[in-house]
Formats: structure tokens, C-alpha cells, sequence
């Protein structure tokens, strides 16, 4: 694993959330979001989208789309990888919030995925950690790279709010503005991935051929 000296625990409740303030600079931020306002082709709806990069994450299944094939990584996202895993991820989800737009408490607890990293820009978000009665904000600021592991990933939901404004520790009202989030999740056991790279053979053939091996183990 790369170093990362930066990139340590928040000493909060949940554990196990590991961050690193300005990932990407401040400079480097401002081509990015130029690039996704001007560049990029974008769904046509409200409310917060997204573009999926490597496999597409299907969010009825919480697993990869086998219909839909690996798509390379373009180069503005080469840079903005986490160096912190032996590999890249395997799927990449650029996603933008327009202001208030939310994103509903959930656990990313899908068995398929290994690793999950989350970086912010553009505008700062309150994301809510929540397990029982206890919920806990952490305020996800622009530029910061967030990987969720233990506790933070596994028992606790997390979620941001769809609301106009955040309130901060100090009472202060911010309002919210155009935010986007690169995740990035490993599969576990990689070894699907290399596949369909190298033989160019559909998602599709390649589970298949994984649910025969194993039945067959
Ligand atoms: O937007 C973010 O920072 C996190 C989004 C999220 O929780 C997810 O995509 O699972
Ligand atoms: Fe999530």
C-alpha cells in the first residue's frame, strides 16, 4: 500500500471512516469542474445524477450491471485514483448534487465490493452517520478523499440530507451548491476485471462462467 501519512482515521464515532483533507488541489479542483459542467454528457432529470465509469453499479441489484460493458477510465480520472489500494477500482461513480439534492441513509454493505472511497468537490455537504438513535455529521469538504471501512461502512447508514441549507457545530446556516462525488469500489477477487480487459469478453459470460466454476468447486 502506498504511503499516506495524511490519510488517517477521524477520531469519531463511527470508526473506521479514513480521510485525507485536499486530496486534489485547489487548481486541479477548478479544471475538474469545469471539465464536468462543460465536457461531460450528463442524464437530462432533477435531482442528483451520475456517470459510471469501469463496470456500471446497479443500485436495484447493488451489484455490477452485466448488461452494460466496462468502460474505460477516462484520462481526467487517472490522476484522482486512490493510491492507497494494491489496484485500481473496478468501478468509478461520478455524481452530482445539485443544491438540496440528497442521497437517501443507506449501507454500502454489498458482498461484491471490496474497498469504498468517496472524494468531495465543489460545494460542502453534511453527510449523516446514523446507527439507533445516534447520528453523527461529517462534513464532507471539498477536495477530501473519504474512505468508510469497520464500523462506518458496515453498521452505521450514511446519507446526506436533501435540504438547502446545512447547520453547523457553530450555528452557522451554509447553504448548499453544486457538489459532486467520485466513488470508487473494488470487487473482491479482482480477477473478473482482468478477464474481461484482456479477453474482451461480456460481464455476462464472465459471471456466468464464475457461478459454473464455483458450482462445479
Ligand atoms: O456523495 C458522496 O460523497 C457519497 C455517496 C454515497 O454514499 C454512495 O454513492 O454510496
Ligand atoms: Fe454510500
Amino acid at each position: 500500500m502506498a504511503q499516506r501519512p495524511n490519510f488517517k482515521e477521524l477520531p469519531i464515532k463511527p470508526s473506521g471512516i479514513i480521510w485525507e483533507d485536499d486530496f486534489v488541489d485547489a487548481e486541479h479542483e477548478q479544471r475538474l469542474l469545469s471539465l464536468f459542467t462543460k465536457e461531460l454528457e450528463w442524464p437530462d432529470r432533477p435531482g442528483r445524477i451520475s456517470l459510471h465509469y469501469g463496470y456500471t453499479f446497479d443500485y436495484k441489484t447493488f451489484d455490477i450491471d452485466p448488461e452494460i460493458p466496462y468502460k474505460e477510465f477516462p484520462e481526467w480520472l487517472q490522476p484522482l485514483i486512490p493510491p492507497t489500494e494494491t489496484r485500481p477500482p473496478d468501478q468509478v461513480c461520478l455524481q452530482y448534487y445539485p443544491p438540496g439534492a440528497g442521497i437517501p441513509p443507506h449501507v454500502d454493505a454489498h458482498a461484491p465490493y471490496d474497498q469504498l472511497y468517496a472524494l468531495s468537490l465543489g460545494a460542502p455537504a453534511m453527510m449523516q452517520f446514523r446507527r439507533g438513535e445516534e447520528r453523527v455529521e461529517v462534513d464532507l469538504m471539498p477536495r477530501s478523499m473519504m474512505q468508510m471501512t469497520g464500523d462506518s461502512r458496515l453498521h452505521w447508514t450514511h446519507g446526506i440530507k436533501k435540504r438547502k441549507n446545512d447547520t453547523l457545530p457553530d450555528g452557522t446556516i451554509r447553504p448548499r451548491a453544486d457538489r459532486w462525488s467520485i466513488t470508487y469500489r473494488w470487487l473482491r477477487g479482482g480477477s473478473r476485471r482482468n478477464g474481461v480487459e484482456k479477453e474482451k469478453r461480456s460481464v455476462k459470460a464472465l459471471a456466468e462462467k464464475a457461478i459454473g466454476e464455483s458450482q462445479g468447486a
